[in-house]
């Protein structure tokens, strides 16, 4: 499905009242199984923009749209940084939540269930709580029950960022085997300039006060595999491409704290 986001602003109050604008003028689509990445500094707005094309929050203006949903509302899968896992409810019941929420008969919460509890490698896990999984192992969770409702857009917040970093870089590894699978239109959050190079057909830089796109980057590299030592080059070229686009917001970013 293509999503289309436009002219999107967002003011907030702050503490004594006055306006602060947190995002402005803020124009982009997610196309049709396209891998969209939103990198910029700390407070740039990326988890506002996030939660308003996901409708978790509405725009101050503007609009995000829905192409050819017929009227219907869209279905989307969210995995935030920390994975809100029901911890009574075992893996398989957690991964099920949506299917049940939207009233599928119990063969198909069973069928989808396994599928995708299969996907994200959790097979002889479906019993365990929460708590009884490690980080990786409750964000794959979180994965499939995003995955589970088969939704027209997945929405990635910083999923990655409160895992160690070999454990972070192979679910990043991951991801791309089961979006290759899925191709669901994509929209990822990061810091992370490398991540956002691995995964992204396309990389939104933003910048900040007031957040907005300083430049799109489209990533002509293969999508699967482009870690592989012939394209480092071409890799290292685009994440210094990004640095330098973000470093003078980033330095600005760790003065104010
Ligand atoms: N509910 C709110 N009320 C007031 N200001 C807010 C609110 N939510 C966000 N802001 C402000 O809007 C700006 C963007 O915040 P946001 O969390 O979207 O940035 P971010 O890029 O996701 O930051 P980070 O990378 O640190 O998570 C910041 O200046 C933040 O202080």
């Amino acid at each position: 499905m293509r999503i289309v986001i436009e002219d999107v602003g967002k003011t907030f109050l702050d503490s004594k009242k006055r306006e602060v604008t947190a995002l402005t003028n803020i124009n982009f689509s997610i196309e049709e199984q396209e891998f969209v990445v939103l990198v910029g500094p700390s407070g740039c707005g990326k988890s506002t923009l996030l939660n308003i094309v996901g409708g978790l929050m509405s725009p101050s203006s503007g609009t995000v749209y829905f192409e050819g949903t017929q009227g219907k509302k869209p279905k989307l899968g969210i995995v935030f940084q920390e994975i809100a896992l029901f911890p009574w409810r075992t893996v398989y019941e957690n991964v099920i939540y949506g299917l049940e929420e939207s009233g599928a008969s119990k063969q198909e919460q069973q069928e989808k269930g396994k599928h995708y509890i299969d996907m994200v490698g959790l097979q002889g896990f479906e019993g365990a709580y929460p708590k009884q999984l490690s980080g990786g192992m409750r964000q794959r969770a979180g994965i499939a029950r995003a995955l589970a409702v088969e939704p027209d857009l997945l929405l990635m917040d910083e999923p990655f960022s409160a895992l160690d970093a070999q454990t972070r870089t192979l679910m990043q590894e991951e991801l791309l085997t089961i979006w290759d699978r899925t191709r669901l239109s994509t929209l990822y959050v990061t810091h992370n300039i490398q991540e956002a190079v691995y995964l992204a057909d396309r990389v939104i830089v933003l910048s900040r006060h007031p957040g907005q796109i300083k430049e799109i980057i489209r990533i002509d590299l293969p999508k699967i595999g482009r870690d592989k030592e012939e394209y480092r080059s071409h890799f290292e070229q685009y994440a210094d491409q990004i640095w330098q686009l973000i470093k003078h917001d980033a330095q600005e970013a760790l003065k104010e704290g």
